[in-house]
């Protein structure tokens, strides 16, 4: 099986990043190696640009992939859309100079839109029934409006500050993207698949919270139960030699843990740990 990964850009680390913690380590990735084994035989990296990973899927040279829902999008390939991996999130706007006479999409009749994008770009027109041209441009987008190439941009936003730099105001909002993983339709059900499926989602499920064990009189523990938001009911078992004594663990929001110490250890709770969860499979 094959998975194609962004080679470079600000998508690489975050994706790397993810597969260790997802337990796939990589070996051999070094720098300007074009495809590197897992620590899972049948699982081999290909580093690809981000923009190119639904066409390597499309063509067969991958089975899944790992980029933008933009850059999907904008393939044109319909492939299957398997997880959200909750980076690269960001938003595809139409924009145009703030002091300009563009205020709306129909202003735009007859003028020109410069785009990295130009399929979703024009799928977003056909919508409209506004046809302006569009110039497409492979980077640098938000100058085109001030040096009289294009009306208005389809460009990617997140923070808003490269728009505000170059002094351009949104007026639609085109898409919104995150990084996912995708499969080709055909190998979806495949059980490797689900199986990389399961261990990224496995990551997202554990980010954000916090494991959480202690000891609690017997006799206290439904007080106890009472003030532990938990995933599910705690899991409580016996100390060996516990002498009324029982050790209760369970998983907890990030933001609870604090306010759940305090309550529990008012509860009669003894021998508090809290330590980090890597992976989560529900
Ligand atoms: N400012 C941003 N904030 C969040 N996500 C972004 C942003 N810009 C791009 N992305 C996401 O990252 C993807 C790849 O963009 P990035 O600029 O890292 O790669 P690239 O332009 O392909 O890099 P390179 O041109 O160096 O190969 C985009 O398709 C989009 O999904
Ligand atoms: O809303 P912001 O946080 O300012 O981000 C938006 C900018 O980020 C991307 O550019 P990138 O940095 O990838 O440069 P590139 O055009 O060279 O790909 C995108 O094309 C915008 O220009
Ligand atoms: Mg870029």
């Amino acid at each position: 099986m094959r998975l194609a990964v962004p080679n470079k850009g600000r998508l690489h680390e975050p994706t790397i990043d993810l597969l260790e913690r997802a337990g796939l380590h990589v070996e051999n990735g070094a720098d300007r190696k074009l495809y590197a084994e897992t620590v899972d035989p049948d699982v081999t990296l290909l580093f690809v640009r981000a923009a190119d990973i639904p066409e390597y899927l499309a063509d067969g040279a991958a089975d899944l992939g790992i980029t933008g829902l933009d850059q999907v999008r904008e393939s044109g390939h319909d492939l299957a859309d398997l997880l959200d991996l909750e980076f690269g999130r960001c938003r595809l706007v139409l924009a145009v100079p703030e002091d300009g006479d563009v205020a709306s999409v129909e202003d735009l009749a007859g003028k020109t839109v410069a785009t990295e994008f130009p399929t979703i770009t024009r799928e977003f027109f056909a919508e409209t029934g506004v046809d302006p041209s569009i110039v497409e441009v492979t980077g640098a987008t938000e100058l085109t409006p001030h040096v009289e190439m294009a009306d208005a941009i389809v460009d990617i936003t997140s923070t808003g500050t490269t728009l505000k730099v170059n002094r351009l105001q949104v007026i639609e909002e085109v898409l919104s993207s995150s990084v996912r993983l995708f499969a080709r339709e055909d190998v979806r059900e495949e059980p490797k698949v689900r199986e990389i499926r399961t261990a990224l989602s496995s990551v997202l499920s554990a980010d954000g919270k916090r494991y959480l064990m202690m000891n609690v009189p017997e006799d206290r523990l439904e007080d106890v139960r009472e003030v532990i938001p938990g995933l599910g009911g705690p899991t409580v078992m016996d100390i060996a030699d516990g002498d009324g004594t029982v050790a209760v663990h369970a998983v907890v929001s990030e933001r609870d843990v604090f306010e759940t110490i305090t309550e529990v250890k008012k509860r009669g709770a003894s021998g508090i740990l809290v330590t980090e969860i890597e992976r989560l499979v529900k």
